[in-house]
Formats: C-alpha cells, structure tokens, sequence
C-alpha cells in the first residue's frame, strides 16, 4: 500500500500534546497526566532534578515521553544551569544525567536517552562545534528537537508497519496506555498501527483494560483514543481473559518499557497474563517499540522491575479501599518471556522469532 507520509500526518492530527518545549523562556511543559482525564492542566520545570520529579511522580510517564522528557531535562541544566565553562557544563550534565535517571528504573528510553545527550555535548565540546556554553545549549536544543522529532516518525513507521497486522473489522485489545500520551508525540506505539488504520479509513476498535493501580487504561487509553474519534470500550482488568475467551479479540498490541535482545518484553503489570492467554487461545500478541526502547546487553536477572508506593494500590485517587496497613505488593512491570510474543513491532521493520538472531539483524547491530 502506497501511503503517503505527509498526507498520513495531516489525518493524524492527535488532540492532546503532552511534552511542549516553550523555546521563548527554555521552559519545558508537560501535561499533568495524574489528572486525566477530568482536568488538563500543565506544569512547567526548568531544572532537571524537577524534571526527575516529574518522571518519577508520573506527571509524565510512558518510555518514550519518558526518554524524550529526560532529554529536555538534560537542555534545563544548561539553559537555567551556573555553568561559566564548558568544563562545568559537563559537570552539570553529568549531574542531571544521574538525577535524571535515579527517577524510575526500568524504562530503557530514559537511559537511552540522558546518554545520547551527554555524549553529544562531550562530542560537541571536544570537536569544537560549540566553544561557548551559549553554544552548547543550542546543540542540546537542536539534540532534543532530534529525539522528540526521531520519536515521532519511527512511531508513524511502527504504526504502517503495524497495518499488516490489523485487518477491517478488527478488535485489538491493549494493555495501560502506549498511545500518544505515553510516548509525548501524540501518537503512540501500541496505538499506532490503531491510529494508521482509523486514518486510512480501516475500520478498527479498542477494548481497553482499565490497568490497576494507576489507571493508564481508565484515564488514558480511553481519553485520548475517544479524543479523536477511535471507538474504546473499556473493561476491567479481571474482564482480560473472558473478552479473549469469547473471541471478542482479533489481536493484542501492547508497548514496552524495555525489550531484550533475546524478546524478553518488560511491559506494564498484568502484560504476562494477557500474552500467556493470547498463546493458548492463538491470538497473536505483538509488542510495539522503537529501537531507542530495546536494551541489548542486559540479561533478564540484569532488569529492575519498579515497585511503588503501595499506597497506590490500598487506595483510588486517595480513597481507601482496603485497611490502611495491609501488607502490599507492587511491582508496576512485569516480563513476558519470547515464546509468548508473536513479532516484535519497530520502526525498522517487523521481528519475528528467534529474536536473539533478527533483533540484532533487524535494528543493524552487532
Ligand atoms: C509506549 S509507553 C510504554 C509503557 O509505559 C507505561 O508504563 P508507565 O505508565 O508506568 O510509564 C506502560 O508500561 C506502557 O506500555
């Protein structure tokens, strides 16, 4: 299918924009996404350690938006930094490099992403592009521009290398929320080749799992695709199995926070489930990711799943909802090993098994 690409992005025009970078005052502005879908409200950071803040409070979340945030939290300590020298300026970066990735610890993006931006200063430093810390914030600019902008096309190719995989009529059943609220672009991974088909006419819809505990499903998922016009149906998170059982699904299509080279797919908690559920009733189930999500030196033992305040699972936008010292348990990811993953999605082609020979092939590296 000839598509073309411009014409593609002027039918995807995604409403909400959760990352804006406001050049006039080097202000970077999120979307606060603790308070969707009942309020849009914005915060504005111009440091990095409130840019770590952000992250680690979910103002805004998502690999991606994670990784592109990061990087604008990288341009902060420059552009509102105390550096004279381009010496302290790498100290500072160095600084916001650690503050930045001590925020949550399993999202490859962010790490991907503070490093890029620390060897492109190194770099520009040492080959003379920027002699002058005047200079050496626009090349963090112009740096971060390039990560948002790269983020936005590779999802755009996800999303037409996706459309192999949606047929007219279909249901797919996703997992949190990777649409464009979590990638900072607006237009998602998991949701990508769900955005594509709507807007080439397909007819395509969503059952969205609400996600407990924090809801990604329930205030984003649902928000954004209704936002522009994508038909959603909301379930609950104990509904996955029998939507899936009664043939209600065509496919599954979920992010990931960190994919391995061998296809060990980190994703939201409760993505395991849905994938061994998709394996015994032969649906397939395909993780969507850029290359800037895939991590191919650590190993499974190597990976931190994160664990939050369990307060986020005893309580509902602060209402209790069990006795207030119940012992909890929560790990916000979980790992769904590669035999449960039909391909892997990325905007350099689709991955099928063995992953640990077409990873490496398909995203050209050794
Ligand atoms: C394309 S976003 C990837 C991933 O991030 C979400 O987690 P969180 O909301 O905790 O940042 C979820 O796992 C998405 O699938």
């Amino acid at each position: 299918m000839g598509i073309d690409i411009e014409e593609l992005k002027s039918k995807i025009n995604p409403r909400l924009r959760p990352i804006i970078w406001r050049d006039s005052d080097n202000t970077l502005v999120l979307l606060d996404q603790r308070k969707l879908p009942f309020e849009e409200t914005y915060v504005e950071l111009r440091d990095p350690q409130s840019t770590a803040d952000a992250i680690r409070q979910m103002i805004v979340r998502g690999a991606p938006a994670i990784g592109i945030t990061a990087a604008y939290g990288m341009v902060l300590a420059i552009a509102h930094g105390n550096a004279s020298t381009l010496d302290e300026a790498l100290n500072e970066l160095a600084r916001a490099r650690d503050a930045l990735n001590a925020a949550r610890p399993t999202a490859q993006n962010l790490f991907w992403a503070t490093e890029r931006m620390l060897s492109t200063a190194s770099n520009a430093i040492h080959n003379g592009s920027a002699k002058s810390v005047r200079e050496l914030l626009g090349v963090m600019k112009r740096e971060a521009k390039a990560i948002f902008d790269e983020e936005f096309d590779a999802e755009l190719r996800m999303g037409i290398y996706g459309l192999e995989k949606v047929n007219d009529g279909d249901t797919i059943l996703t997992q949190c929320n990777a649409g464009g609220l979590a990638t900072g672009t607006g237009i998602g991974t998991a949701t990508a080749p769900i955005r594509v088909a709507h807007a080439l006419g397909i007819r395509v819809s969503v059952i969205a799992p609400e996600t407990r505990p924090w809801l990604q499903g329930a205030r984003l998922t649902v928000y954004e695709l209704m936002a522009d016009g994508i038909p959603v149906t909301l379930i609950a998170d104990t509904a996955v199995g029998y939507v899936m059982y009664r043939g209600m699904v065509n496919s599954v299509m979920v992010g990931a926070d960190r994919i391995l080279r061998d296809g060990h797919v980190y994703n939201k908690i409760g993505t395991f489930k849905e994938a061994v559920i998709a394996h015994e009733l032969g649906i397939p189930f395909y993780a969507i990711a850029p290359s800037s999500t895939f991590d191919l030196r650590s190993r499974v033992e190597d990976v931190k799943i994160e664990e939050r305040d369990p307060d986020e699972v005893r309580k509902i936008r602060g209402v209790p909802i069990a006795p207030e010292n119940v012992p909890v348990f929560n790990p916000v990811f979980d790992v769904t090993p590669p035999k449960y993953v039909t391909a892997l999605i990325t905007e350099r082609g689709i991955i099928y098994p063995p992953f640990d020979k077409n990873v490496p092939r398909v995203l050209s590296v050794r």
